[in-house]
């Protein structure tokens, strides 16, 4: 899409997140539900901090969860973030959130009341830059935008007898999704003049700006991924996601060894058909992690590391303090696999790789980096090389997909 000059609109965010998640029927309300090894919530601040013309965001919680989510906050270095208390309900709590736009200019608090405010559930985690610019630039021209999904079921009326009354023609109908974005005094006098059933019973933002705003919402097509964790299905389904998404990238990085060469080489021929992007690079062209990142765009969350001799640790070791160091990014589990070669015939494992791997993969957890080892056979016969690769590339195919920490400094053996 033609980005429009974001840099010319003056956006926040608000992030209802003070709900108990009754029907996903944790122990915990499902927005501090871990996913990946953080909160659910972390996940969709992450989404909005990505985009640089959001210039706050407002999360408001539960009064008996505000501790909490600073604690979140401050833990996961989260920026540009206000925590709020919420209300009884969604449209309470959002429009608690909305006061603190006003409540910080009278107590001169940084927070400024933005032109255009963008209302997006804790707890949808997969909202993308290009529909948050289509949404506020939206609101921009008709006061208010939302994002809509296709219904997968029909709605259908019952009567008081519980039977059919009749049912919608479903092509007519549209899901109300998030985000949903607003000239910040319209939805603000809708709040103000809605009534208390509204307040308690409502679930649509946009219905709020129609009935006391006079603002008919323009209505934005959304992409598949805008859906609202609310059972546990859909836990575990936010989880697979984002494996999948961290999974899409793969740099394979070898020394100038003959051997491994060739196996980083065969290694790449077969991993492209399991995984998107995949680049094999010299030890020679990254100095910096910066180097590295440059290769993906940012993008590269998994790394594989050829060494030659089966004992020898040391380009992981360099890699992983490179990563380490480099602050590539703590959001998520970085993935290096040290490949060592070894021959045919060989008896077990040297035990010096054994605890040496071990013992760096204990290091590189506390940095968010999952470490993992895989020891090919190195055969001069084509075919059983040729064998032993395509084993070793499925093995590295489920090591970036599923991340178990279970097989952390494990070695595994093809
Ligand atoms: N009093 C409330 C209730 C809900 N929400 C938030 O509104 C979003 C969407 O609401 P929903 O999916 O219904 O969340 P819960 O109310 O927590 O779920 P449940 O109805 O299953 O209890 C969630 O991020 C939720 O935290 C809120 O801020 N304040
Ligand atoms: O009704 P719930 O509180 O479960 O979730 C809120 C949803 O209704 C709301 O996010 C969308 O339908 C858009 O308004």
């Amino acid at each position: 899409m033609d980005r429009a000059p974001a840099g010319s609109l003056h956006a926040a965010a608000v992030l209802p997140a003070g709900g108990s998640g009754e029907r996903l029927g944790g122990s915990i309300p499902k927005q501090f539900c871990t996913v990946l090894g953080r909160p659910l919530i972390c996940h969709t601040l992450e989404s909005f901090e990505r985009v640089t013309w959001i210039k706050d965001i407002v999360v408001v919680v539960a009064s008996e969860n505000l501790d909490l989510m600073k604690t979140i906050v401050n833990k996961y270095g989260h920026k540009r973030i206000t925590v709020v208390v919420g209300g009884e309900t969604r449209h309470r709590s959002i429009f608690n959130g909305l006061k603190v736009f006003l409540d910080g200019q009278s107590l001169g608090s940084v927070i400024q009341k933005p032109e255009v405010v963008i209302i997006h559930d804790a707890v949808r985690p997969f909202v993308e830059e290009d529909i948050l610019l289509q949404v506020a630039i939206s609101a921009r021209q008709y006061g208010a935008a939302g994002a809509v999904r296709p219904l997968v079921s029909t709605v259908i009326a019952s009567s008081p007898e519980g039977c059919l009354d009749h049912s919608l023609e479903r092509a007519k109908y549209r899901a109300s999704e998030m985000p949903q974005a607003f000239l910040f005094d319209i939805i603000y006098q809708a709040y103000l003049k809605c009534t208390e059933y509204d307040l308690d019973f409502g679930t649509e933002c946009l219905h709020l700006a129609l009935e006391y705003s006079n603002t008919k919402a323009k209505l934005l097509e959304g992409p598949p991924d805008l859906w609202k964790v609310t059972y546990k299905r859909d836990l575990y389904a936010a989880e697979s996601m984002i494996k999948e998404r961290l999974s899409q990238h793969l740099c394979i990085i070898t020394n100038i060894n003959e051997e491994a060469i060739e196996v980083g080489f065969q290694l790449h021929e077969n991993l492209k058909h399991h995984i998107s992007h995949v680049k094999a690079i010299s030890l020679s062209m990254y100095k910096t992690v910066q180097d590295l990142q440059n290769i993906f765009h940012g993008e590269c969350y998994n790394f594989i590391c050829i060494n030659v001799k089966e004992s020898d640790l040391e380009e992981t070791c360099k890699l992983v303090d490179l990563l380490k160091n480099g602050k590539v990014t703590t959001s998520y589990p970085l993935v290096v696999i040290s490949i060592h070669l070894t021959v045919p015939n060989c008896c077990s494992s040297d035990t010096q790789t054994l605890t040496g791997i071990r013992q760096l993969a204990k290091e590189a957890k506390k940095s968010n980096i999952l470490v993992y080892g895989l020891l090919i056979t190195y055969s001069k016969d084509a075919s059983r090389l040729q064998e032993s690769v395509c084993e070793g590339s499925s093995i590295i195919t489920a090591l970036i997909k599923v991340r178990n920490p279970a097989l952390l400094g494990q070695i595994m053996t093809v």
